[in-house]
């Protein structure tokens, strides 16, 4: 895992004393191109690592804007083989920043588990987020993402316990996504978590990189999460602002969200 874009990209950061930001976006809404386009407009405001849904029809850990996102990309035939396909053409493009794909298990499954490892590594895909995929079931797909160079990043909530942390420490890949909250996606207007005490806990059992998510929607909660982390995660308020846009074209408001949330958490003027 030496080569990996995900660890080269959090030792630069930790080297230069910065935390990372990660956003999210759902594949296919309202189209591929835009998607592509979009990831390139997120990595230009700033965005250090890109994290790209693939929609499924039962996004259990997903809140409405998600879920409405995976709605509208199955309804306009968003394939997986598309979407990672679309992650090749990103990757010729920006060849340092880590693509993250997330998805649920069936997805994986239906396509091949070996096949999915091989065909996301060979698009120049960095990281997996299955968050149905309880790691004590992950053995399997874990052989094949470690085979072919692929961070399968798992999902630790507040309510994780101590012994279960100490048993995911040696299958941790990548960085650890840490939820904020227990619950789904989407923007919060606070995160009552004790983050301190939960990250203490986190950081006790896994070495790794730590990342937060889950309602952290504009630059004040990502300036307050940020002492916590070593990067964290922005979803909804992304996707909101695509489908905001309507027909017309989301990057502007995404690019400004994007570089807003950057500056916050790199605290410039
Ligand atoms: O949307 P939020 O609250 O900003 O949270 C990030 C999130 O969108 C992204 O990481 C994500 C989207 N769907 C998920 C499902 C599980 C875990 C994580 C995710």
């Amino acid at each position: 895992m030496k080569g990996n874009r995900i660890t080269q990209r959090f030792s630069a950061l930790a080297q230069e004393g910065k935390k990372g930001l990660i956003t999210y976006i759902t594949a296919g809404d309202p189209d591929l191109d835009t998607t592509a386009r979009l990831v390139e407009t997120m990595i230009e405001a700033g965005a250090d690592l890109v994290e790209v849904g693939i929609p499924f029809s039962d996004p259990v850990a997903d809140g409405p804007v998600i879920q409405q996102a995976s709605a509208r990309a199955l309804a306009n035939g968003v394939r997986v083989k598309d979407i990672i396909r679309m992650c090749a053409g990103i990757r010729q493009k920006s060849t340092g920043v880590p693509l993250i794909l997330m998805t649920y298990y069936n997805p994986v499954f239906q396509y091949g588990l070996e096949n999915f490892a091989r065909d996301a590594a060979r698009a120049g895909v960095d990281g997996l987020i299955v968050p149905d995929l309880p790691f004590e079931e992950s053995e399997e797909l874990l052989g094949h993402t470690d085979r072919y160079g692929l961070a399968l990043i798992p999902l630790v909530a507040p309510t994780t316990t101590e012994k279960r942390l100490a048993a995911m420490a040696p299958a941790v890949r990548g960085f650890v996504y840490c939820v904020s909250v227990t619950g789904v996606t989407g923007a919060r207007e606070e995160i009552h978590t004790d983050l301190a005490k939960f990250m203490q806990k986190v950081r006790r059992h896994i070495q790794l990189p730590c990342a937060i998510g889950f309602g952290i929607a504009g630059p004040a909660q990502a300036a307050a999460v940020a002492p916590y982390c070593d990067a964290m995660v922005v979803g909804s308020a992304i996707v909101d602002l695509v489908a905001r846009a309507g027909t017309g074209d989301p990057a502007p408001a995404v690019a400004s969200l994007v570089r807003e949330i950057k500056c916050a958490i790199e605290k410039c003027a």
